[in-house]
């Protein structure tokens, strides 16, 4: 398995790559870079009979902007080192994407499935205590999300914990997103980072001088793909690339091995297998073994499993000409080189799989304004003009051509965050498309969104008088 070593000096090289093309104040790329302050707690809970001792992490990189945002992963490999790693990359996802956030992140050594869900309910409980005593957790300071291991259920109880303790604060819900609908989440959150990957996949597609480099037909139909990891990330890109532009997923590469099939895994049928089984042996829409199909002839790989995933061991055996990166962190620095020499184009996290933060985003002005958005949506009809629009306006910063928002008449919540994450995805790109395509000296899109992430944290530093 992928260990996370040299994660942390991996992200902090592809920064200083970025770093060194921008005439920044000396000292300053070296204040953005490093995590400002990392939260460690250990705390004891007592479960079947005795006292058992948990340690986590909750790790700021950057709280300008405030709050800082970030997902909680549950993993027995968790460790300081990833989660600040991760948190780095948060604060760059979020500006790169101009959402008000800065970078955190956080973790708890564990292994999800080796406890009861009321087990977990307990733990999870007590750490969002220690978060929240420590002000790690809070809706204008810190607001975590789901990530490996942790889902909806981990977040509501979460934030049931910190009503409880701050049960005068009105926005108390808004302290972590990625909750079920009927506790403050939004639609479309569960979906929102595969179907990230989609948009981003699907406006790569329609960019004709990038998809040129990879020398693929411009058309993402019929494309053929390689997904590592079926979780939450994988399954929904898989899904969403199967079912709506026509993808062969040709094999899904998983922690117990690889599943092959030429004519496309029926993604549906696999995720059904799994969560049954645990595992993807045994199901009979596709050939089974236990080694990786990472490697395999494909036109477009995803990891989204793990970070460096890819190394500089397998790296140069990769044969898709497009990797889309689903994952934190799982092309290492070293194969990042060995790729690009090779003319593989990689769309990297940073961007790829940042519709999760962004309807993260949605879901925390939502609950801010306590409004939801069908409300928005009769008010139009009462008052007359432009509410819905406006609402997609001041979340996205798009502005809609006079009469353009009549077709929203009648939109629900899911299409509002569809509309408004296909925008934010698709101004993105065109900008590290734009930067990547005007100088020589840009080799390739990751360091476009770095320098155009390291740009706007460094405006924010310098109208703070840090730096400049
Ligand atoms: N959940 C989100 O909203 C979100 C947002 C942004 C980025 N991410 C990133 O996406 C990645 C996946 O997150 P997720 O939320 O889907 O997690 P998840 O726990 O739902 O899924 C991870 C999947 O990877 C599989 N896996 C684990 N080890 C593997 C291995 N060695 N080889 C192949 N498969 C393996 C697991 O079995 C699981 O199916 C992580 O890097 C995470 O940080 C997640």
């Amino acid at each position: 398995m992928a260990t996370s070593h040299g994660f942390l000096a991996d992200v902090t090289n592809m920064f200083n790559d970025a770093a060194k093309l921008l005439s920044l104040e000396e000292g300053l790329a070296e204040k953005i870079s490093v995590c400002n302050t990392t939260l460690t707690t250990r705390f004891g809970v007592r479960l079947r009979g005795k006292m058992h001792t948990f340690e986590g992490w909750r790790a700021v990189h950057s709280n300008h902007p405030s709050p800082a945002k970030g997902g909680i992963r549950y993993a027995p490999y968790a460790n300081h080192e990833e989660v600040e790693a991760l948190a780095a990359l948060m604060s760059y996802k979020c500006a790169l994407m101009d959402l008000p956030f800065g970078g955190s992140k956080g973790a708890l050594k564990i292994d999800p499935s080796a406890w009861a869900p009321h087990e977990l309910e307990r733990i999870t409980r007590r750490f969002a205590q220690e978060l929240a005593r420590h002000d790690f957790l809070s809706p204008s300071q810190n607001v975590p999300a789901p990530d490996v291991g942790t889902n909806e259920k981990t977040m509501i109880w979460i934030a049931d914990e910190y009503r409880r303790m701050k049960s005068n604060d009105i926005n108390a819900n808004a302290c972590v997103t990625g909750k079920p609908i009927a506790m403050g989440g939004i639609e479309g959150r569960v979906e929102a980072t595969g179907r990230g990957v989609q948009y981003a996949t699907q406006v790569f597609f329609q960019t004709p001088e990038d998809i040129a480099k990879t020398g693929l037909p411009a058309d993402l139909k019929g494309r053929t793909v390689i997904i590592q990891g079926l979780g939450n990330v994988g399954y929904h890109a898989a899904k969403f690339l199967s079912q709506e532009d026509g993808c062969k997923i040709v094999a899904v590469v998983e922690r117990d091995g690889s599943l092959r099939n030429p004519a496309g895994l029926d993604i549906e049928a696999l995720k059904a297998h799994m969560l049954e089984t645990g595992g993807i042996s045994g199901f009979s829409g596709g050939e089974y073994d236990s080694g990786s199909a990472l490697s395999d002839a494909c036109d477009i790989l995803i990891p989204a499993a793990l970070e460096s995933a890819i190394h500089d061991g397998n790296a140069h055996e990769i044969k898709a000409k497009l990797i889309v990166e689903a994952a934190n962190g799982p092309i290492t620095y070293a194969a990042n080189e060995i790729l690009r020499e090779r003319g593989v184009v990689i769309i990297p996290d940073l961007y790829a799989n940042a519709g999760g933060v962004t309807v993260s985003y949605f879901e925390w002005v939502k609950n801010l304004t306590h409004i939801p958005f069908g409300l928005m949506e009769r008010r139009r009809d009462e008052q007359g003009n432009r509410m819905l629009a406006r609402q997609i306006e001041s979340m996205t910063g798009h502005q809609f051509p006079e009469g353009a928002e009549s077709f929203l008449d009648g939109a629900r919540e899911i299409d509002l965050v569809r509309s408004g994450l296909d925008d934010k995805m698709r101004s993105a790109y065109g900008e590290m498309s734009r930067l990547w395509n005007s100088s020589d000296d840009i080799p390739d899109l990751r360091t476009a969104a770095y320098i155009i992430a390291v740009r706007r944290l460094a405006e924010i530093y310098q109208a703070l008088g840090i730096g400049g």
